[in-house]
């Protein structure tokens, strides 16, 4: 079963604000702790404003240590890659050792780039704080509905996704469960359905998130529906 601990707030900027102070208190405990954070990034609208706000904050960015969830078989200077993303508005803004930003090699095609990235993720050990969105139809990460995948793999290869690109590389859901902390940030109307799905119990792909501490969901009024009434 998955433990889930839902936080709703009126507005996507809330969300975003809140998660932004939930992943700055993460990082100051995980480097007074063991000194270093390790974090991994998820794409998506929601995740972008926390990391606009994340580049205005003051950190320790030396002990920063950056892992992606997912992302998609595209050039790596394309605008839809999520490393593009992250690095325009968050990571080329800080001080954040470039050896110590593990972009995933997704250019290289799903096979190749999975087979590239795993050793680096087997290396990890625990993530202290993974970041996941949800996309309408449940999946999380590139962890979509129906798809199969070896159970004891770290990364996938994804072929035929339901959203574009096709193709992309995903951390499986036994790496995005091995973190100190989970944090869903999902907003918008419409994710209701899925929203709805997810908390009478469905097998989506969100739900397959089972850190030992379980999940932390960031969810906005508009995502939350008639259940927040
Ligand atoms: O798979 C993709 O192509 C998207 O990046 C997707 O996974 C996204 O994270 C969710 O759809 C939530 O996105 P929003 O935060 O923009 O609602």
């Amino acid at each position: 079963m998955q433990k889930i601990h839902w936080h709703s707030f009126a507005t996507a900027d809330k969300v975003a604000a809140s998660a932004a102070q939930q992943i700055l208190a993460a990082s100051e405990q995980a480097i007074a702790a063991r000194g270093a954070f390790k974090l991994v990034l998820a794409g998506g609208s929601t995740p972008e404003k926390v990391y606009q706000l994340l580049a205005e904050s003051s950190a320790d960015w030396n002990n920063w240590h950056i892992y992606y969830g997912d992302e998609r078989c595209l050039p790596v200077d394309h605008a839809d890659r999520n490393s593009r993303m992250a690095g325009s508005v968050f990571l080329d803004k800080v001080s954040i050792p470039s050896g110590q930003i593990h972009t995933m090699p997704a250019e290289l095609g799903p096979e190749k780039a999975a087979e590239a990235y795993r050793p680096t993720i087997e290396q990890v050990g625990r993530f202290d704080m993974v970041l996941l969105g949800m996309g309408e139809d449940g999946h999380t990460a590139s962890l979509f509905p129906g798809h199969v995948h070896s159970s004891d793999e770290t990364v996938h290869a994804v072929f035929n996704s339901p959203k574009p690109p096709p193709e992309r590389i995903s951390l499986s859901s036994k790496a995005l469960s091995n973190s100190l902390q989970v944090l869903f940030l999902v907003t918008g109307a419409g994710k209701q359905e899925a929203v709805k799905q997810w908390r009478q119990g469905e097998v989506l792909p969100v739900a397959l998130i089972r850190p030992d501490a379980g999940v932390d969901v960031y969810i906005d009024e508009a995502a939350l529906g008639d259940a927040c009434r």
